[in-house]
């Protein structure tokens, strides 16, 4: 990885360009390999959804994430949005080694970079977007996405703060076509110029026109429950997250870009992403919960998990509050995920800090959230760490071989990206993952919606079925 000092007249003129890119060109051909160039530029500012909306292709690789408010944060920062588009360099794996290959082939792709332009701007300098599934190995055949899929994008259009930056990618080797290159280039960077800062237009509103249908019926999600109780009491596990699935049929085509301003609008402090694999299908959602997150060696991290509805009215909200961090079964099924983080982080050498826990709040629910900090070595990859939390028994249980055992047999359905680990990692190393929770699979015309729910020793199959009948509803109302 080179970095180059500072130039800001790179997208001057299209011959500034192409003058520029001629001189790694020739590089790439004295070394015999590839050169990628990572050229960071600053724009005015823009809403990064409005690009995604304008720029990206179905069939493309593709990432959106965003984090409006950090108003629950220690330090609050300000809201970041990034949107990747196109892959200027890819790597898809499936099995155990997917987070060690995944860092492998960052590092490999760095080591071709130089990294040139405004190169200290926040999020700048080139950005590897991430989606793991659930499980190491899907058992689909022809799965919607891979174990794990890395890749850096041709186009990376983000807002941090009142920031807003543009990192274009490009490979260039022997046989690349200067010309056409720079043509592509310079087109696409008129295009994000000439877009305004301007509004989404809502999807148009087709309640009345869907067709829902339980992937498996709501009496099986409770016969899992009741299994699971059984198992509990015989201490096979001490807790298992179970998910149920729901898909929807639209006679039009469900918008995901209408459907992610909706859920910023309605969850503004939910991580709020969307990956898309190259057949057309978009996986999107409104997570509140966070894996990990890495900046200049500070980690976060934290356990979500335990919760109750939002009440109608302030009494009836505050009653449940109360009830909810009262609770022994929820407290208990909270303290089951941070134990676990923290005892995955000090293996990892690190000596994790809790604050004590607190309430999470959003629009329809309420959750326990212990935040977790830790400073980390600079030999600790974030992967490294991703790796070591996932599945939390935020979203598996615990112990977690028996937990996953018990979801393989008793769901019907694949998880595929729900609840595992989507975000993204800079050359410096920091970085950010979500849980992909809350979330939906979007193919055309046809949605599948995933939600899940903790069990413990006193949960009850009839209150369990409620909550993610709750957390399914939240997403469906977004959709349309
Ligand atoms: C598994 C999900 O959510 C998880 C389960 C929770 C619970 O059971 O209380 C709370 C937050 C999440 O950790 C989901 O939303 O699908």
């Amino acid at each position: 990885m080179t970095v180059t000092p500072r130039c800001t007249h790179l997208f001057q003129t299209r011959r500034e360009l192409h003058h520029f890119l001629n001189r790694y060109k020739q590089i790439s051909e004295e070394r015999i390999q590839p050169q990628i160039m990572s050229l960071s530029m600053a724009i005015d500012p823009v809403d990064p959804l409005v690009v995604f909306q304008a720029l990206a292709e179905p069939q493309q690789l593709n990432f959106y994430m965003e984090k409006r408010a950090f108003g629950q944060e220690v330090e609050p920062q300000e809201g970041v949005a990034i949107a990747a588009i196109g892959s200027a360099a890819k790597f898809t794996i499936n099995g155990a080694e997917r987070f060690t290959a995944a860092q492998q082939f960052i590092r490999s792709t760095l080591a071709q970079t130089a990294i040139c332009g405004q190169a200290h701007l926040p999020l700048a300098g080139p950005h590897f977007f991430c989606s793991f599934t659930f499980f190491d190995q899907d058992s689909d055949r022809k799965p919607a996405f891979p174990a794990a899929t890395i890749f850096l994008p041709e186009w990376q259009i983000s807002r941090s703060g009142s920031h807003c930056l543009v990192v274009a990618n490009v490979v260039l080797c022997a046989t690349t076509n200067l010309e056409e290159t720079v043509d592509r280039l310079w087109q696409t960077w008129q295009s994000i110029r000439a877009i305004r800062y301007e509004l989404i237009t809502p999807a148009i509103e087709h309640q009345d026109l869907l067709t829902r249908r339980d992937v498996a019926t709501t009496q099986h999600f409770k016969q899992a429950v009741q299994a699971a109780l059984t198992d509990i009491q015989q201490a096979t596990f001490h807790k298992i997250v179970l998910a149920h699935a729901v898909d929807v049929t639209s006679p039009l085509p469900f918008d995901a870009i209408a459907a992610l301003h909706h859920l910023r609008k309605l969850y503004p402090g939910c991580y709020l992403f969307s990956t898309s694999n190259d057949r057309g299908q978009q996986f999107i959602g409104a997570s509140p919960e966070r894996l990990v997150s890495v900046r200049d060696g500070q980690l976060k991290t934290g356990a979500l998990a335990g919760s109750a509805p939002r009440g109608k009215t302030t009494s009836a909200d505050a009653a449940l509050a109360k009830r909810l961090l009262e609770s022994v079964k929820e407290r208990h099924e909270h303290r089951v995920v941070s134990q676990f983080i923290c005892q995955q982080l000090a293996q990892l050498g690190l000596s994790p800090q809790s604050l004590p826990v607190r309430l999470l709040q959003l629009s329809n629910i309420q959750h326990l959230q212990t935040p977790i900090y830790a400073t980390v070595p600079a030999d600790t990859h974030l992967l490294d760490v991703v790796a070591a939390l996932h599945p939390t028994p935020a979203v598996a249980g615990m112990p977690r071989a028996a937990a996953c055992d018990y979801i393989r047999r008793y769901e019907t359905f694949e998880r595929s990206l729900y609840a595992a680990p989507i975000g993204w990692v800079d050359h410096h190393g920091n970085g950010e993952f979500a849980v992909g929770i809350r979330s939906a699979l979007i193919d055309g015309c046809s949605a599948r919606l995933f939600a899940g729910a903790g069990i413990v020793e006193g949960s009850a199959p009839e209150r369990e079925l409620a909550e993610v009948q709750l957390k399914l509803q939240a997403l469906l109302q977004a959709l349309i």
